[in-house]
């Protein structure tokens, strides 16, 4: 079969592509019985979507999948039952996010780009996921940011607020794409209450995180609203 010339180029590079899907959660925010990353919209578990999209960008990309132990079972039944399958390697997720991410980290070798991705985005575009990958090539770390959009306060130390110039701030999303090795160096550390994502964890390291833009649908589906607002934006995809 003929390659597509993206495909040809990563080849001769000879840099590998991995995506660790995190979705190790317990999804406490949402609620409910299971776990949000396999709750049901447009049709499929939110997971299915998620790991689609990466396909969708590059069917070679090797993906791993973070799950909690005690839904790897639950897991392998909504594959049979959706008829669910593209290739992934299951690991078992950890206590916070970092040590799910960590978990994935440890089954990669050092060469290559890995993005690290919420199982709960599933409407990351194709067009972020190509651009992170393309610019973590260049400069080894890269994230994807949105405009705020509504007006922001800071709570200071009296109890009160003041405002905050928005531009100055940006939001952020996933996927986080990086260099293998540098991505492993820096989940070397300790843990930290600090870490909110996987940038937070190479900065500490002292390192340079580049910023692209990302796509305003990619929502972290986290509260019951995300789950009917993901639901509405993947009809219209
Ligand atoms: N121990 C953990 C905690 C979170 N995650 C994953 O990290 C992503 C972002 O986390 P969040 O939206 O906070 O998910 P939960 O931790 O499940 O939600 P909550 O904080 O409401 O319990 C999710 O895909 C989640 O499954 C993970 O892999 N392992
Ligand atoms: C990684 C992340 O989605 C970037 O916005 C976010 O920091 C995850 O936060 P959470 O508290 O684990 O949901």
């Amino acid at each position: 079969m003929q390659k597509t010339g993206k495909m040809q180029t990563d080849n001769c590079l000879q840099l590998p592509k991995y995506a660790i899907i995190v979705a190790g959660g317990k999804g406490l925010r949402m609620g409910g019985e299971i776990p949000k990353q396999f709750r049901p919209i447009s049709g499929h578990p939110v997971l299915m979507h998620t790991l689609e999209a990466f396909y969708r960008y590059d069917p070679e990309i090797r993906i791993i999948l973070v799950l909690p132990e005690e839904h790897q079972n639950y897991w392998n039944d909504l594959c049979l039952q959706y008829r669910f399958t593209l290739k992934h390697r299951v690991v078992t997720g950890g206590p916070t996010r970092f040590h799910s991410v960590k978990n994935g980290l440890d089954t990669l070798p050092d060469n290559g780009l890995v993005a690290v991705h919420d199982g709960v985005r599933p409407l990351v575009s194709e067009k972020v996921i190509d651009n992170a990958f393309e610019e973590a090539k260049r400069s080894g770390a890269v994230i994807p940011v949105i405009e705020v959009t509504d007006s922001l306060r800071e709570l200071t130390s009296d109890g009160k607020s003041k405002s905050v110039p928005r531009n100055l701030y940006r939001s952020v999303q996933t996927p986080q794409v990086f260099k293998t090795a540098l991505l492993k160096e820096a989940y070397n550390q300790p843990f930290c209450d600090c870490f909110t994502d996987d940038a937070s964890v190479v900065e500490a390291t002292g390192k340079e995180v580049k910023l692209i833009k990302g796509n305003a649908e990619n929502i972290k589906i986290t509260t019951p609203k995300d789950l009917l607002l993901a639901e509405m934006l993947l009809s219209h995809v």
